[in-house]
């Protein structure tokens, strides 16, 4: 019992001495009455804020603008370590409410603990330092989700890319759904990023997910995010899908066709409702996306074989646009390798390497499975062997593999193998496998992968480094 009185005198001796403490410590003192007028200032502050006459009576705020002590009175919360602005200075601040015996806020009490934010320049660089990184990163994202393309890249002289370019720049104003069809390097993405540059959507994020290149366990969870928490694994915290990704922007959704069928229903869903709902999450998120879907399958052929769902193809089928392929618009490749040269010679040094008529000849007699992405692999290993600066039919003969339907017998093979480096020979062989298998499954990239015993995602893989082309 003793003690406890001991404490309580302690007590009270304590708080009538803390304010002389806190007082004389502070560069500045300010007590604000219920209404957040100022009930009483010290010198100290009066001559830190140069105050002529005494401030008392007025509102906080037309005294010192920044001042958070209405909100102090009006939460009664406390705010132990703040930053005010004070013109171009910064005070280092704490706000105590002021509370009578019944627990009302009766006021508060304002302390300027230092008067320059120096005394906390070490956190405050390292606060600095965060949020720099911070804002940096979400620059190179908001760059990385920037369309790296307009209209005046996608090349073309040709009717057909005319007629493309035409329909872009329409579908672009439209709001509307747009279906790329087109194969595998015809330019669809960039068609895609197109399309988005132009229309209202420009300076929001463009969102590109290859549909084929993904597990299929992990789609869903790749579409739609997963909410916080939802697995016990080690990531606790929510993953944005891509249609969040894409919010207030364009979805570029490529080898649609490729999407399994409860994939499809749920996807269906999302374009009717405009809502997703997260993985483990019982909670629906609105999201507003353009989308721009694309594929090399016959999608038409997909919809009778009870694969790609008929009301999915309707609703994508808004606007459609059909990419032809490279071999049936040979005006196109004169300046398609023209511009590849350039970009090959920006890379490597040195003048644009120049392609003789003859050269030009075998480029515009060469099928290009892969399309565009195929010319450009094809023109950048004809440069990487060699240093001439005028390509002749020759070098290109060198590089430019046999047509699939075309594969040599083996005799023959030897002899169009002779004397050319192993690495060479191997990629022209896997490229010859890849090409026939695809041609066998009528470019259902599943099947074909089946056929070569390699899983989808690593087909994409080689395709990608062989230049035929699997998309992004
Ligand atoms: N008309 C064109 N003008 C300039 N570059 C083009 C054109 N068409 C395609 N390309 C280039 O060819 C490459 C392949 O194009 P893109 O990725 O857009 O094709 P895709 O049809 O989406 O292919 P996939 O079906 O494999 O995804 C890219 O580097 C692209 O910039």
């Amino acid at each position: 019992m003793t003690n406890d009185l001991d404490f309580e005198s302690l007590k009270q001796r304590a708080v009538a001495s803390l304010f002389g403490h806190l007082e004389g410590m502070c560069v500045g003192t300010v007590a604000v009455d219920r209404t957040a007028r100022i009930a009483w200032m010290d010198d100290k502050y009066k001559a830190l804020l140069a105050l002529t006459e005494d401030p008392a009576g007025k509102p906080v705020e037309e005294v010192i603008p920044a001042s958070q002590l209405r909100r102090a009175v009006e939460t009664g919360q406390p705010s132990m370590i703040d930053i005010m602005e004070f013109g171009d200075r910064s005070f280092v601040v704490s706000r105590l409410p002021l509370k009578d015996a019944g627990g009302a806020v009766i006021g508060a009490l304002g302390f300027v603990l230092f008067e320059r934010a120096e005394q906390l320049r070490p956190l405050v660089t390292k606060y600095q330092r965060v949020q720099e990184e911070l804002t940096r990163t979400q620059q190179e994202l908001a760059q990385e989700r920037r369309a790296k393309y307009s209209f005046s890249q996608f090349l073309g002289v040709s009717n057909a890319v005319r007629e493309i370019k035409r329909l872009g720049r329409r579908a672009a104003q439209l709001d509307s759904t747009v279906l790329l069809l087109g194969e595998t390097g015809t330019g669809k993405e960039l068609l895609a990023q197109a399309i988005h540059s132009a229309s209202p959507r420009a300076g929001r994020p463009f969102v590109g997910v290859n549909v084929a290149a993904i597990p299929e366990n992990l789609l869903e969870a790749e579409f739609f995010g997963v909410a916080p928490g939802a697995y016990t694994g080690a990531d606790r915290r929510l993953r944005e899908g891509k249609f969040q990704l894409a919010n207030g922007g364009t979805l570029f959704l490529d080898e649609i066709g490729d999407m399994p069928l409860p994939l499809q229903a749920k996807l269906l869903r999302v374009l009717q409702e405009r809502e997703i709902e997260p993985l483990g999450s019982n909670k629906v998120v609105r999201v507003d996306v353009r989308i721009v879907a694309a594929t090399s399958r016959d999608l038409e052929a997909l919809v009778r074989d009870k694969q790609f769902r008929a009301d999915l193809y309707y609703r994508l089928n808004v606007v459609p646009i059909t990419l032809p392929p490279l071999r049936d618009r040979t005006e196109d490749i004169e300046g398609l390798a023209d511009r590849i040269l350039e970009q090959l010679s920006l890379q490597q040094g040195g003048a644009p390497r120049e392609l003789t008529d003859g050269a030009l000849a075998v480029l515009r007699g060469h099928g290009w499975p892969g399309n565009v992405r195929e010319l450009t692999n094809t023109l950048e290993r004809v440069t990487a062997l060699t240093d001439a600066p005028v390509l002749t039919e020759e070098h290109l003969r060198r590089v430019l593999p046999a047509a699939p339907s075309q594969a040599a017998p083996p005799a023959a093979m030897a002899e169009a193998f002779n004397g050319r480096p192993l690495s060479e020979v191997l990629h022209a062989a896997e490229r010859t496998a890849i090409a026939s298998a695809l041609e066998q499954t009528g470019g259902v990239k599943a099947r074909a992968a089946k056929l070569l015993g390699i899983s989808r995602a690593s087909l994409y893989e080689r395709m990608m480094s062989l230049g035929i082309g699997a998309g992004a």
